[in-house]
């Protein structure tokens, strides 16, 4: 069991673990071209040399970063798998010096669990105006916005 940063061979594995949750209406769907372009941003889990988790974390300014897709394989649910990939997320954000990390979910319990609390998405107007703007959902959104200050 290992976790790791993500390298490029690891790519469409992350890109089918996403597609898999995205296909659910779990999570938001992911090109494979945008995870190639924001590898360096993955950490994937492993075990006996088989990705089994995935997440990222994508950065805003000094003072704000955010977790994105973050997927653990169904049979590997409630191990701590998420936790880990999660506070990993979260050690470098620490190391980088960056202040505040949200993210927004359909399972604000997770993320509270490890200590996230749920606030309003008002506070990020960098992700609505570059990205939720563009996303299908905008005017129908469900995703709790949660955040933790480091
Ligand atoms: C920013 C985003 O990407 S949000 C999208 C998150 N991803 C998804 O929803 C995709 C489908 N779901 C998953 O891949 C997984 O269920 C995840 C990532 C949400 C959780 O991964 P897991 O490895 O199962 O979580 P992990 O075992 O680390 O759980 C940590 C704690 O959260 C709890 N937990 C896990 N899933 C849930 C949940 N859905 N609801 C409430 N609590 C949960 C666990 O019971 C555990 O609690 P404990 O510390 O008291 O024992």
């Amino acid at each position: 069991m290992s976790l790791r940063k993500a390298k490029i061979k690891d790519a469409t594995e992350i890109f089918s673990i996403l597609q898999q949750f995205a296909l659910k209406e779990l999570l938001l769907p992911r090109s494979l071209n945008s995870i190639y372009e924001h590898i360096r941003d993955f950490f994937v889990y492993e075990i006996d040399g088989k990705i089994v988790g995935v997440g990222s974390l994508h950065i805003y300014d000094e003072n704000l970063a955010e977790i994105k897709s973050l997927a653990v394989k169904e049979d590997y649910h409630k191990n701590g798998i998420g936790k880990e990939i999660v506070n990993a997320c979260l050690n470098e954000a620490r190391e980088l010096g960056v202040k505040k990390v949200f993210a927004l979910t359909y399972v604000p319990q997770f993320f509270e669990k490890i200590g996230f609390k749920i606030t309003d998405k008002s506070n990020f107007p960098q992700k609505v105006w570059m990205e939720c703007i563009h996303c299908v959902k905008f005017n129908d959104c469900k995703e709790v916005p949660v955040v933790i200050e480091l």
